[in-house]
């Protein structure tokens, strides 16, 4: 067996670009020879129907986390939105990245804005986070499902099956397709995902090596922010078929967590909306904020809006 260090990732050409930053990074820093070992999974192969309905986040994952147990792979690397909330037991997130831009894009070949568009369009996402968001705006507005990778989901929108679609800006900049942007959401009218634009990189949590390597390379506003996010939705049971927004933002060495929850089934009905500010400093202080933001949706009526389950 090669002693190199391997990354295990998904083939899409997002996930393939996520994993060569990240290779090209560690060898840069600590000289390492990394190898990437490609691989589908569940999540890229079932595209008729939406994640919140077969399975969530975790299906973006299992494939990597069995190539990390069987030491086929060293890391994981994943877009940190697509990572569930509690990882199974032997596996750790060690580290988190900086973030790419973490807004939403408006992606439209004719209209300027969601305020642009005519009474009754259509608009493709299959995020639930994104319907409610957008039916709080707009509930004239036909939302329609949209899977696939971002090349898939632009071709859809070119082939005249939507008015416009909504991406988030990361990927769209990654893959260099940031001139199809139409406009960028602001946050506090799209309130992004948690980890949205944040690379994630998992390993084995026996693994001392790499875990002490990694733990250098954290981006800690980033790494504090997206736990504080992840937190809010591990609180509220954290499924993909909840549509729930959270996003920290760090000024002047506040972190503000901006919260929205839709509710799960009747995507109409008005979202809850919180904000908590902190200053966390580590993992377990960052979780704490979230959970106090979870704790005041709860409050304002959080529990008649969760999925039964
Ligand atoms: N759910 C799929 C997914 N996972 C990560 C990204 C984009 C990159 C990111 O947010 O880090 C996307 C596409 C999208 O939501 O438009």
């Amino acid at each position: 067996m090669s002693s190199n260090t391997i990354i295990a990732t998904r083939e899409s050409r997002l996930a393939l670009w996520q994993a060569e930053h990240v290779r090209d990074v560690l060898t840069a820093r600590f000289g390492l020879a990394v190898e990437l070992l490609g691989m589908t999974t569940k999540g890229d192969q079932i595209l008729d129907r939406a994640l919140s309905k077969v399975g969530g986040k975790g299906l973006f994952v299992k494939e990597l986390e069995t190539a990390l147990e069987e030491g086929r792979a060293h890391l994981a690397v994943h877009s940190l939105k697509d990572v569930p909330m509690d990882l199974p037991p032997g596996f750790a997130l060690a580290a988190i990245w900086e973030r790419e831009d973490p807004r939403d894009a408006w992606v439209s070949n004719q209209y300027e804005n969601l305020d642009a568009l005519p009474q009754g369009a259509c608009v493709g996402t299959s995020s639930l986070r994104r319907v409610v968001q957008l039916l709080a705006r707009r509930p004239d507005l036909k939302i329609e499902p949209l899977r696939g990778n971002l090349d898939t989901r632009l071709r859809k929108l070119d082939e005249g099956g939507y008015d416009a679609i909504v991406l988030a800006a990361a990927g769209l900049k990654r893959l260099g397709l940031g001139a199809r942007i139409r406009s960028l959401f602001d946050t506090s009218v799209m309130i992004p995902a948690a980890g949205q634009g944040a690379l994630g990189i998992e390993i084995r949590e026996d693994d001392t090596r790499l875990k002490e390597l990694l733990a250098q390379t954290l981006h800690l506003p980033t790494f504090l922010a997206c736990h504080a996010e992840r937190a809010v939705s591990r609180s509220l049971g954290g499924s993909c078929s909840m549509p729930l927004a959270a996003f920290g933002q760090w000024n002047d060495g506040v972190l503000t967590i901006d919260a929205a929850l839709g509710h799960s089934t009747e995507l109409t009905r008005p979202l809850i909306k919180v904000r908590v500010t902190g200053t966390p400093t580590d993992e377990a202080s960052a979780r704490a904020l979230g959970e106090h933001a979870a704790a005041l949706l709860r409050e304002a009526g959080a529990g008649d809006y969760l999925p039964a389950c």
